[in-house]
């Protein structure tokens, strides 16, 4: 019986390809970023982001990663400008992390991987819903903030608080009234490519935009991160660690970035 997807050796990224063979397609994410390549582009305007905390609704560990789910049936929570037309709602924002702090981001700069990344997934409103918006190759932004280990972050702090009510997969619970937007660096300079969903089905219906500027995580906080478990309750316990894609092939792409 085949397993469904997962990082493990027999169900890992090299596999998707089997079940997903867009896997091998011309725009799949992630990929490596070298800023000396990325063309800096005037017509970028600047990320419009507007965050309704009361959108908060649940947080879940899906057995891959964990995320934070938003209400998303207005526009009260949503991106506008950088690389985008339209307007695009605030879906989630989940992560991904690595057993050790020299990995775990799926983007990379220069080949150098981060212990984390953030991503907060929107979909474009000129389609009926998330799952529409998907299949199409304008349908999905997301933006990416890679996390940089140093002082302890007060903004990730609720979040992972949280984590201990999530432990196994398909675990859930409440959780309201929470800003997404204190998440973000203070500058929202940002390199964009045209790119997929990173795990499958690996649709590519995404913009990227990808935050130049870090956010700070704490050892002590990237061992909470860690503290979850790919597994259900009653299985065998498997440590929620190296839940990222490898970086894929630019296959001519241009990054193209916001600032000089
Ligand atoms: C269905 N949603 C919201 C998503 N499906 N795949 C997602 C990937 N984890 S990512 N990294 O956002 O492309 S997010
Ligand atoms: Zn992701």
């Amino acid at each position: 019986m085949s397993h469904g997807w997962g990082y493990g050796p027999g169900n890992g990224p090299d596999t998707w390809g089997e079940d997903f063979p867009i896997a091998n397609g011309p725009r799949q994410s992630p990929i490596n970023i070298v800023p000396k390549d990325a063309k800096y582009d005037s017509t970028l305007k600047p990320l419009k982001i507007k965050y309704d905390p009361s959108n908060a609704k649940g947080i879940l560990n899906n057995g891959h990663s964990f995320q934070v789910d938003y209400v998303d049936d207005s526009d009260s929570s949503t991106l506008t400008g950088g690389p985008i037309s339209g307007t695009y709602r605030l879906k989630q924002f989940h992560f991904h992390w690595g057993a050790s702090d020299d990995r775990g981001s799926e983007h990379t700069i220069n080949g150098i991987k981060f212990p984390c990344e953030l991503h907060l997934v929107h979909w474009n409103t000129k389609y009926p819903s998330f799952g529409d918006a998907a299949s199409q190759p304008d349908g999905l932004a997301v933006v990416g903030v890679f996390l940089k280990i140093g002082a302890a972050n007060p903004r990730l702090q609720k979040v992972l608080d949280a984590l201990d009510a999530i432990n196994t997969k398909g675990k859930q619970t409440t959780f309201s009234n929470f800003d997404s937007k204190t998440l973000l660096p203070g500058s929202l300079d940002y390199w964009t490519y045209d790119g997929s969903l990173t795990t499958p089905p690996l649709l590519e219906s995404v913009t990227w935009i990808v935050l130049r500027e870090p956010i700070s995580v704490s050892p002590a906080q990237m061992a909470k991160f860690r503290s979850l478990l790919f597994s259900g309750d009653g299985d065998a316990p498997r440590c929620m660690v190296d839940n990222y894609r490898p970086c894929q092939a630019l296959k001519g792409r241009q990054v193209r970035a916001s600032f000089k």
